[in-house]
């Protein structure tokens, strides 16, 4: 599924007008007919309904509701913020067929126009902007949205909260804040991104029945999904040894930090390398040992033999200090197939100028906003941000995992958003789960964007999958592990539940 911009929903929307065939009025028709039906089936217990409405196609599909809803034998009463201009052609035929079936109809030209909102009592649709803003609301409008969002009252956004752009920033804007989003067809950027959250409340997207050839033509984001993830896996071959599927090098773990050394390791294992080694201190062999009897060790003060390894993953718990710094600049020039590289190993990059052009070709980093903040420095918002990660996943030669609700993977500047994961992975341990996975991936000779994709989805699921038994709240590194097999299993079910959102 992929992420579109504006003016590709609005290509999207006029193909299939003339593809289907399908007459605009019709296609606005059942994109209302969509939100009604939610609407309804929900069963909302308010005694009113409000529902504000621009002039443009958003608030002709406003008005379509509002007559559908009269059908069903509700009684919606309908708010038109007037600007002076004439609707656009769907708006005002919607219009016309409202005005036979009901007085409700307001108009408002001043803030004395807005109406009283009971949230006790009312629910509001909005439906004032979509796909179309083109500034951020000002004025009357803005004194319109504040009303709403200050009756507290609860708020169905049509195709996207009034004030949000797609696919920039709208970071101090003036947004409605939705309890519900009903967006048409696809994703949008817009409901990717952190920054928006307190906005798009939960998002449902609406089928509505747009022709999908069209997306064949599109580049832009995409979403990795189930479908996108069971075509890259590499099956396991009957005469396979240990030796077949691998042997990662996992750098990591340090004096009170082992622990995400062994989280690594195992994660490493269960995700399929064929061998893994830690390299740590000496001293804390036993404790490897202990914890994971599949995990061999070899001594940080050891030169390593760097051609028995297929992959490298270097960073969880290393500490940032002189040994660990020692460690990422000799492997970093010596290790020339891809590595992961992660957290303090990336810190340690982060202070050294000019360590970044070491990194070897297709290895792949995965830090998190406040680790991407110190390699590539501060981003204005989170459009910012993904911006500057496609630029420099042109400029550099690796896979660049930006860690987060929907992690984003760029590679030679086309990006990915994931699908998978809970707020219940915000929690320690969890990123050097995910380095012991890509590093395994590597290992088994996935390619790095492969490996990114795949290890960042799988990684996400076992959590989403952990989370049917364990409490968000309660979920453990380890319990992300325990389930990675779950997600492997599961990916080869036939059912596609990842594009449910
Ligand atoms: N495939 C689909 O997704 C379908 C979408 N539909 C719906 O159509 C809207 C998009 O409709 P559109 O008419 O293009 O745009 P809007 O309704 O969002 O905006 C209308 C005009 O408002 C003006 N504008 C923009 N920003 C502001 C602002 N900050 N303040 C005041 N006015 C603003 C602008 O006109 P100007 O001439 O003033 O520049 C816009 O053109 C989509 O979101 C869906 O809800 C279809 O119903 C079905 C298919
Ligand atoms: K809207």
């Amino acid at each position: 599924m992929k992420l579109l911009s504006p003016q590709q929903i609005h290509e999207w929307d006029a193909y299939t007008i003339e593809h289907e065939p399908i007459a605009s009025i019709d296609l606005m028709e059942r994109a209302a007919r969509r939100c009604t039906d939610f609407i309804i089936e929900h069963n909302f217990k308010h005694q009113q309904i409000l529902i504000f409405c621009g002039k443009g196609n958003n608030g002709g599909d406003g008005l379509a509701i509002a007559r559908q809803l009269i059908e069903a034998g509700l009684s919606p009463v309908v708010y038109i913020l007037e600007f002076g201009a004439k609707g656009t052609d769907d708006f005002q035929t919607n219009l016309h067929k409202l005005h036979q079936l009901t007085t409700a109809i307001h108009f408002i030209q001043a803030a004395e126009f807005f109406p009283v909102i009971d949230k006790h009592k009312d629910l509001v649709i909005d439906a004032l902007f979509g796909s179309g803003l083109n500034r951020p609301l000002q004025e009357l409008s803005a004194a319109l949205v504040d009303h709403i969002n200050n009756a507290g009252v609860t708020v169905i956004a049509i195709d996207v909260p009034s004030g949000m752009f797609i696919d920039k920033s709208s970071k101090d804007n003036i947004v409605i804040k939705a309890k519900y989003t009903l967006t048409f067809q696809a994703l949008k950027l817009c409901f990717i991104v952190a920054e928006n959250a307190p906005c798009f409340g939960e998002v449902h997207v609406l089928d509505i029945g747009l022709i999908n050839s069209f997306l064949q033509t599109i580049k832009t984001y995409t979403l990795v999904t189930k479908q996108l993830i069971t075509t890259q896996l590499i099956q396991r071959n009957a005469f396979a040894h240990k030796g077949t599927y691998g042997h990662a090098l996992l750098i990591a773990g340090n004096k009170g930090k082992m622990g995400a050394a062994i989280l690594a390791a195992k994660a490493c294992l269960r995700s399929g390398a064929g061998l893994v080694t830690i390299n740590t201190n000496e001293n804390y062999f036993t404790a490897v040992h202990a914890a994971l009897p599949e995990a061999m060790c070899i001594d940080r003060s050891e030169n390593i033999d760097h051609s028995i390894y297929k992959s490298a993953g270097i960073g969880p718990g290393i500490g940032v200090n002189d040994e660990s710094a020692i460690v990422v600049a000799a492997t970093l020039t010596q290790f020339t197939k891809p590595m992961v590289i992660d957290a303090d190993a990336l810190n340690i990059i982060a202070a050294n100028e000019g360590w970044l052009n070491n990194v070897p070709a297709g290895s792949i980093i995965t830090p998190h906003p406040k680790e991407f903040e110190r390699l590539f420095g501060k981003c204005a918002d989170d459009f910012e941000r993904i911006e500057k990660v496609m630029a420099l996943s042109i400029q550099y030669p690796f896979t660049i995992v930006l860690k987060g609700h929907h992690t984003m993977i760029a590679s030679k500047g086309e990006a990915w958003f994931n699908t998978t994961g809970n707020p219940g992975m915000a929690k320690g341990g969890s990123g050097d789960v995910l380095t012991g996975m890509l590093s395994a991936l590597l290992a088994q000779g996935y390619d790095p964007l492969q490996s990114a994709l795949t290890g960042v989805y799988l990684h996400g699921l076992a959590a989403d999958i952990a989370i049917k038994n364990i409490a968000q709240v309660s979920m453990l590194a380890t319990d992300i592990i325990d389930h990675i097999s779950d997600a492997i299993l599961s990916l080869q079910e036939t059912d596609d539940t990842s594009l449910s959102f």
